[in-house]
């Protein structure tokens, strides 16, 4: 009962996941298939391991601007029905195998138009695939529509997900470099969601600090954010431990605004500098809402297991911990609430009661 969580009990828990984006986990052969397929000749390896370390290493670069320049060849492959369709099953069926019960996988619509699918063509391949990925495993997995923050269609990208809210589109968001692009040069598409009682999340106090945060939360209404570890800037910890909030801070914490916490891609794109000293220490600490995600498995070569893991070899978590997460990151889906309230009390409580009662 005392024992620290083995990797192996990690991945046999029910897990819940917030914030994966499709075009940041794709298995590395399967990039070189599709590359080969579509005839795109750019890849910087051609053989999987070698291309897997590629990934990581070139996503390691201490700056979100270089780590989003890596996805050109995510993204690159990405541009048919069948590619599409193919990386989301593969997608369902590798959480699946992770022991996640429940995911929320983004990407953005208008990066995969150039082979000549419509939106709508580009959503529907991947609700298929993930629906292909998901039958008959356990998880299920809804789509998020992302619309990238320094281009100018985030108007057309939150009306596609609400044309798709019951058929697989749980929610919006909007990512990409977060310096110079502010989340309300995009007001009029969260305004519009807010007008269609609509969810969305933003990335948010990643790449940039607390005006980002403050903006999506007071300005946008965002229902989550995407990292917001830099809330840490508005709390003040004195020397025997006691923190004071600020307004912002204390303002998220207050209303459970959920953090959508990215630990090891954190890591690679400098907002934090190891995982010890990383935010969701103090955050957890402090009750904030807090979940526990993977942001992109290839780049930063994770999974919900490897992240959770990786916690509490850092933090000494226990199940308790673990489980706390994970409820956290279920009553925060964008799913009905009886629906969300059905998988934490069928599937993620008694898989941890087991578990625990197993240590
Ligand atoms: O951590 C991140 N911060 C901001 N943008 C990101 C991050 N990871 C991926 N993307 C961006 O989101 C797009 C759609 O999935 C990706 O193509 C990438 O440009
Ligand atoms: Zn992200």
């Amino acid at each position: 009962m005392t024992q620290q969580p083995t990797f192996d009990e990690i991945r046999r828990a029910p897990k819940v996941l917030l914030h994966d984006h499709l075009d940041g986990g794709l298995r590395p052969q399967t990039i070189i298939d599709l590359a080969r397929e579509s005839g795109y000749d750019r890849l910087p390896a051609t053989e999987a391991g070698a291309l897997g370390d590629w990934f990581r290493e070139a996503a390691d670069s201490g700056s979100l601007e270089r780590y989003l320049e890596t996805f050109a060849h995510t993204v690159g492959v990405m541009q048919t029905r069948e590619a599409l369709v193919r990386v989301a099953a593969e997608c369902a069926q590798d959480l699946a195998d992770d022991g996640v019960v429940y995911a929320e996988v983004r990407y953005a619509p208008e990066l995969h138009t150039s082979g000549g699918l419509s939106l709508d063509q580009v959503v529907q391949a991947v609700l298929d695939g993930f629906r292909e990925g998901s039958d008959g495993r356990g998880i299920r997995v809804n789509s998020l529509l992302t619309a990238m923050r320094h281009q100018a269609r985030s108007m057309e990208i939150a009306e596609l997900a609400v044309r798709y809210r019951d058929v697989g589109v749980a929610g919006f968001d909007i990512a990409g470099a977060e310096a110079g692009y502010p989340p309300t040069r995009h007001l009029d598409a969260f305004e519009y969601l807010q007008r269609e009682n609509s969810h969305f999340t933003i990335h948010a106090g990643e790449g940039f600090g607390l005006p980002s945060i403050w903006q999506a939360i007071q300005w946008c209404g965002a229902d989550r954010l995407g990292h917001g570890v830099r809330i840490i800037d508005d709390i003040q910890v004195a020397s025997d431990g006691t923190a004071k909030l600020g307004r912002l801070a204390a303002y998220v914490r207050d209303k459970r605004i959920p953090l959508e916490m990215c630990p090891t891609s954190n890591l690679q794109t400098g907002a934090a500098s190891s995982l010890a000293d990383h935010p969701i220490g103090l955050l957890r600490r402090l009750y904030f809402r807090v979940t526990v995600n993977t942001d992109n498995r290839l780049m930063s070569g994770t999974s919900v297991s490897k992240e959770f893991a990786g916690l509490v070899d850092a933090f000494g978590y226990g199940w308790d911990d673990l489980q706390w997460f994970t409820v956290n990151a279920m009553k925060s889906a964008f799913l009905p609430f009886d629906e969300r309230l059905a998988i934490i009390n069928g599937v993620i409580k008694p898989g941890f009661a087991q578990l625990k009662w197993q240590a």
